[in-house]
């Protein structure tokens, strides 16, 4: 399994106020190389499956309507210790609690519309990445 591979998607939020080129260039200047790249709309249930990790949590129905709400743009990233580095990228889920220069801190609305999601682990980047673009 690659471990210097994340998994990210742009989230409906920023898609819709033309955030992707922004987004992606924060990636790119934060040293990422981008291997696969899909703008897609998620069905509800596509969503629900994505976030079935989440099933018991009282925001997961919210979760569900606002990742389905809009197109989303997924990607699969690469870089030396990927996931950790992406999770510095991207910031804090609470864009309250976001640093200075992160993609949250920049361009998250709310701690739902949070702007980007980023993969957990080495596991969940592979699974999510296969999720989206099948077993590459
Ligand atoms: N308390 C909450 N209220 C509403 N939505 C939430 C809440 N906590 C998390 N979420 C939403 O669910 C997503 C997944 O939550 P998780 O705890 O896995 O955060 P994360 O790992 O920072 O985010 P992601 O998995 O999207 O990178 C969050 O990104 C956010 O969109």
């Amino acid at each position: 399994m690659a471990t210097n591979r994340t998994f990210t998607m742009i989230k409906p939020d920023a898609v819709q106020e033309n955030h992707i080129g922004g987004i992606l260039s924060m990636i790119e200047a934060g040293g990422f190389r981008i291997v696969e790249l899909q703008k897609i709309n998620l069905s509800a249930e596509r969503a629900g499956q994505f976030y079935a990790v989440h099933a018991e949590r009282p925001f997961y129905n919210d979760l569900v309507k606002y990742m389905s709400s809009g197109p989303i743009v997924a990607a699969i990233l690469e870089k030396d210790n990927a996931v950790a580095d992406f999770r510095a990228l991207i910031g804090a889920t609470n864009p309250a609690n976001a640093e200075e220069g992160t993609i949250r801190k920049k361009y998250a609305k709310s701690i739902e519309a949070n702007a980007v999601h980023g993969s957990d682990s080495d596991e969940n980047a592979q699974i999510e990445g296969d999720f989206f673009f099948g077993n590459k």
